[in-house]
């Protein structure tokens, strides 16, 4: 998989060369490119913002420069998907995240101000897929931060990167519930003791006891990913 990053702040996402995604890179898993939006001004202040039309506070990101990247970066390639982190987006999940894991080329276009200028999605859906996701009900300064949540998402359930497959299995919302609590030694700490079924070596009460924990925790704490019936 190909991701390429577009920003005005390139700096942001060298914490992606490190741990798990540093590594799929290494290995050839996950291409990277981080590219500085203001490569594609031309004017001496490298201007990427303007006020908005109809008034309003704040300013809009400015169609030309992002008009030139997508240009640069996506060719007449036809089969890249652009995601754009907006509040205004779907919701990311652990199924999106899944969805996306597939794609070859990913591209995120990184907002800032109070937005990108709407003819930027409008013309980049002439020439690829586009996607507005947002991470949840709440409002960031920035695409960066979203971008780089959704590629971790994403990066991990890319084939080869996470060594152990089965890790992902067994993790919150990829079955529709919250995951199971864990433990591991000591036997005893503080006086708290790991539940005795985790010891008995009893493969199937175990996985009876963590499905009715997941339940459990589900149940308390996100009821509305329980369908009426459980
Ligand atoms: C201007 O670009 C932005 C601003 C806020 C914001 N909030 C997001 C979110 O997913 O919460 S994505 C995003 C992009």
């Amino acid at each position: 998989m190909r991701v390429d990053i577009v920003t005005i702040f390139p700096e942001f996402f060298g914490v992606l060369d490190v741990s798990l995604l540093g590594r799929a890179r290494r290995d050839g898993l996950l291409e990277l490119g981080v590219h500085d939006l203001r490569q594609w001004t031309h004017d001496r202040h490298r201007t990427v913002d303007d006020t908005p039309y109809g008034g309003g506070a704040g300013m809009v990101m400015k169609p030309e420069p992002w008009g030139e990247a997508l240009d640069a970066l996506l060719g007449d390639e036809t089969d890249a998907l652009v995601i754009l982190p907006t509040p205004a987006g779907v919701p990311f999940t652990q199924a999106l995240a899944r969805e996306l894991a597939a794609e070859s080329h990913l591209l995120f276009a990184c907002g800032r101000y109070e937005g990108i200028d709407a003819r930027v999605a409008e013309h980049a859906a002439t020439r690829a897929r586009v996607l507005e996701v947002s991470l949840g009900d709440y409002v960031l300064n920035g695409g960066e931060v979203a971008a780089m949540a959704m590629i971790e998402a994403i990066g991990r359930l890319v084939p080869g990167v996470v060594g152990n497959p089965e890790s992902l299995v067994e993790e919150s919302h990829e079955d529709g519930l919250l995951e199971h609590p864990s433990y591991t030694k000591p036997q005893v700490w503080r006086g708290l003791e790991v539940p005795e079924v985790l010891r008995s070596g009893n493969h199937a009460a175990v996985a009876a006891w963590r499905r009715e924990q997941a339940l459990e925790r589900t149940r308390r704490v996100r009821p509305d990913l329980l369908p009426d019936d459980r």
